[in-house]
């Protein structure tokens, strides 16, 4: 075999990416800001993840440094504080301490402004950045109005708060600078120039590729120009090119910001702390974690979802409970005490109501269904005695179990079979439709392993 049918070998399926020439651009402007790319990260599209990193030469095993950025090349608070033309748009005169808003809203306006340079001027020092972030975006934000109507509740509920943020903050960015002119067109902001559209994408720019960082660590500047605009901590920043890491469940990563020995800078280094082999070879993807997240949130924040998730569970709601009462003939023929759901529900037991594919049913779901579908006395202090008092004296709740786990089973049936009626489906519906499956698969697994045995 030869040099080059080897190395074909080796690298498998991968392919190069469509950013390439932003990245190269943004490869030099890293460089000149001190980075130097010690473990040969390069950028590559995987086929089961898309664009993500891999090490040409480097081999990794856990505790190896995967990369260390110079905190200089990041987009942080420090980087808006010392951006005089981003902070003149923003007098300050006009903030309201009953008005903020969040740090990553900022950061997403703070994007279109630079976009904006680049379009008029060709002049932003972040223009190459822009040109390695993705045109759209996944989350379930994003679908047709025909596909939010085949989704469950629990996706909707997050994805109607994004949608009553993003246009509150937006309506509080027209109030501060809407009506100014930019100097380079004449055209005026939130009117011409940053769109509503525009905001949604830059929001989820921020919201999908943002790492934290502990904003105290940086030098702080002589005084804040934003602080009285934001309502929470400056903990995040864009890290461009590491930005490009994709998620695993299967690894355990750190991030941290480390002094330069022998001077006043700072590295943002990121560090690989556990795999699930020995080590990666060159060409494999390297990953990181963005925290033990289940695919609920991995779906609705950053718009995709893993199978077999080893953080993931299956959350219920008291609203499942009661709809599982009205549809089920033998549980709709008994009655139920209203004193029970009001307890439930002042003490926030309906909270943390999951089942985990190892632990079987929480504590709380347990609680739960025990309260409502076994226990006779509805008075306080005996309800109070059980809720709190010993597990060991619940009555059995699995066949209650197996019917809740049954009908949302049927339910999510039904989202699928919605969403494929559909005559065809936009991108973030085809990830939403893939998350459905896998919610059913878990649910049939759990199902296989808790209930069957036992029914
Ligand atoms: C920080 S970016 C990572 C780089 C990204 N793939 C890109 O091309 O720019 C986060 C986004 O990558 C994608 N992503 C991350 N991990 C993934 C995974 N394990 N499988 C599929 N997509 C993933 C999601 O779209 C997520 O919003």
């Amino acid at each position: 075999m030869g040099r080059t049918q080897r190395q074909r070998h080796r690298r498998g399926p991968q392919t190069t990416i469509d950013s390439s020439d932003s990245l190269h651009v943004l490869f030099g402007q890293l460089h000149a800001l001190g980075w130097r790319n010690h473990s040969q990260l390069s950028a590559l599209n995987f086929p089961q993840t898309g664009r993500g990193l891999c090490s040409k030469r480097t081999r990794f095993q856990a505790g190896d440094e995967l990369i260390r950025l110079p905190a200089s090349c990041l987009i942080s608070i420090a980087t808006l504080e010392s951006d005089a033309q981003f902070k003149a748009l923003f007098n300050t005169d006009l903030f309201d301490k009953d008005s903020r808003m969040s740090f990553q809203s900022l950061v997403a306006c703070y994007l279109m402004h630079q976009q904006h340079l680049h379009d008029t001027t060709q002049n932003s020092p972040w223009s190459a950045y822009l040109g390695t972030l993705p045109g759209s975006y996944t989350t379930p934000y994003f679908c047709a109005m025909s596909e939010l109507q085949c989704l469950p509740e629990s996706v909707l509920e997050r994805t109607v708060a994004q949608n009553r943020q993003i246009r509150d903050y937006y309506q509080l960015l027209k109030s501060l600078v809407g009506a100014q002119h930019c100097e380079c067109c004449g055209q005026r902001y939130c009117e011409d120039i940053w769109t509503l559209e525009e905001y949604r994408r830059a929001y989820f720019a921020v919201n999908t590729r943002s790492v934290y960082l502990n904003a105290h660590q940086l030098q702080p500047p002589a005084r804040s120009h934003f602080r009285a605009l934001l309502n929470g901590s400056a903990n995040l920043a864009l890290a461009p090119f590491l930005d490009l890491f994709n998620h695993s469940d299967s690894v355990r990563t750190t991030a941290e910001l480390q002094l330069v020995p022998g001077s006043k800078s700072q590295d943002y280094v990121l560090t690989l702390d556990a795999l699930s082999k020995p080590e990666l070879r060159p060409y494999e993807q390297l990953f990181i974690s963005y925290g033990a997240l289940p695919n609920l949130k991995l779906l609705t924040e950053y718009g995709f979802y893993l199978e077999r998730n080893a953080h993931d569970y299956f959350e219920f709601t008291l609203s499942d409970i009661e709809q599982l009462i009205a549809h089920n003939k033998q549980l709709a023929a008994q009655s139920y005490h209203r004193n029970i759901f009001k307890f439930i529900r002042e003490h926030n037991l309906m909270d943390q109501m999951f089942v985990h594919i190892q632990d079987g049913c929480s504590h709380n779901l347990r609680v739960v269904l025990h309260l409502i579908f076994k226990q006779q006395a509805h008075f306080p202090n005996v309800l109070n005695q059980i809720a709190f008092g010993d597990v060991d004296q619940f009555d059995n709740v699995q066949p209650e179990l197996s019917y809740l786990l049954a009908h949302k089973i049927k339910e999510y049936r039904g989202f699928v079979g919605a969403m494929e009626q559909l005559p065809q489906l936009t991108e973030s519906g085809t990830v939403a439709h893939g998350y459905l499956l896998e919610c059913l698969r878990y649910l049939h697994d759990f199902e296989a392993a808790h209930c069957e045995a036992n029914s």
